[in-house]
């Protein structure tokens, strides 16, 4: 994947300095599906094949589907949307993991993605894996060792710290990640859902330290299913749907919308649902990147404006 110099300036909004460029982004994933409707789109003699092997035929899943967007130093940029609708594919894309069918990332640093499944070695204790992680993610054995209190004190589990992480509830595992993530002070750090599991003397810490990490210039990219939590910890959100960008704003007001949007649907108010996604995406905006061939990146952002 391209990742080149990010460092750019916006022909719209902030002027601060660009850590990540993601210029008409698709994803596509080939998956197997028993559905009718793949079985209909293969010849017979391939499907006399699958049923002789008993394997299905794959289908096609878009799961981005041209998503545009750039992120400044200093902004936290939350990302909501269905299950589904693509936001753990557009992170692990910018944090490399993923490579685009079409399109191109850039980011200003190599990011840093914090998951919920963010690989612990669950027989060592907290304090063991606290190391371990900060050599993982390239501090040199003296840094570890000094990183190491103000880890302890962020992810803040008390003696558990040096039990075994086997024993961890969820929440006490997402805090001790979070704190690791945060430790190394990455320009860019990507989490997804990893702060879902904390209790609110958590969600206090980590916001405080997200928020001292764009006040360092770096930036954040946090999915979350709760709306709220965006609501509280960002500066703006993306509202994905069916790998697309509905609406790119201020996060209080996308949050809202899209909540109500999934309330609707949750009480099976479809017609209305879609209503209101149409109505969103019709308010919402296109970002036109144009990358030069030093990889510099210029971005505009055009009203789709259809009211
Ligand atoms: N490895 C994969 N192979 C095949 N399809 C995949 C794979 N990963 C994701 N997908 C599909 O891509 C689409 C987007 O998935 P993604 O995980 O990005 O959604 P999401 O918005 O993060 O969902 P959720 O809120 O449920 O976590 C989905 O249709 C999903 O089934």
């Amino acid at each position: 994947m391209p990742r080149r110099d990010a460092g750019s300036h916006p022909a719209g909004g902030t002027d601060a300095p660009v850590h990540v460029v993601v210029d008409n982004v698709h994803v596509r994933y080939t998956t197997p599906s028993s559905a009718a409707t793949a079985r209909a789109q293969v010849s017979l003699p391939r499907r006399a094949l699958h049923r002789l092997v008993g394997s299905s035929p794959s289908v096609l899943v878009r799961a981005l589907a041209g998503v545009s967007l750039v992120v400044h130093a200093g902004e936290a940029v939350g990302v909501v949307g269905l299950n589904g609708s693509g936001k753990s594919t557009l992170l692990r894309v910018v944090a490399g993991l993923e490579r685009p069918a079409r399109g191109t990332v850039l980011a200003s640093s190599v990011p840093l993605l914090l998951g919920v499944n963010a690989a612990m070695l669950t027989e060592l204790s907290g304090r063991e894996n606290v190391r371990l992680g900060c050599l993982a993610m390239g501090m040199s054995p003296a840094e570890a060792t000094a990183a190491l209190p103000d880890v302890v004190e962020l992810a803040g589990i008390g003696a558990a710290i040096d039990h075994p992480m086997r024993t961890y509830s969820t929440g006490m595992g997402a805090r001790l990640r979070f704190a690791i993530a945060a430790a190394s002070n990455p320009e860019v750090l990507l989490i997804d859902e990893a702060l879902g599991a904390g209790d609110a003397a958590f969600k206090e810490r980590s916001q405080d330290r997200m928020s001292a990490l764009r006040g360092n210039a770096g930036c954040v990219l946090l999915v979350s299913h709760a709306a709220q939590t965006i609501e509280e910890t960002c500066t703006r959100a993306v509202w994905l749907h069916q790998g697309r960008v509905v609406l790119d704003g201020e996060a209080e007001d996308v949050a809202r919308r899209y909540r109500w949007f999934a309330w609707q649907l949750a009480q099976g108010e479809e017609a209305k649902a879609a209503g209101l996604l149409e109505e969103a995406y019709r308010d919402g905006t296109d970002t036109d990147v144009r990358l030069d061939l030093r990889g510099t990146a210029q971005h505009q952002v055009r009203r789709r404006g259809g009211r």
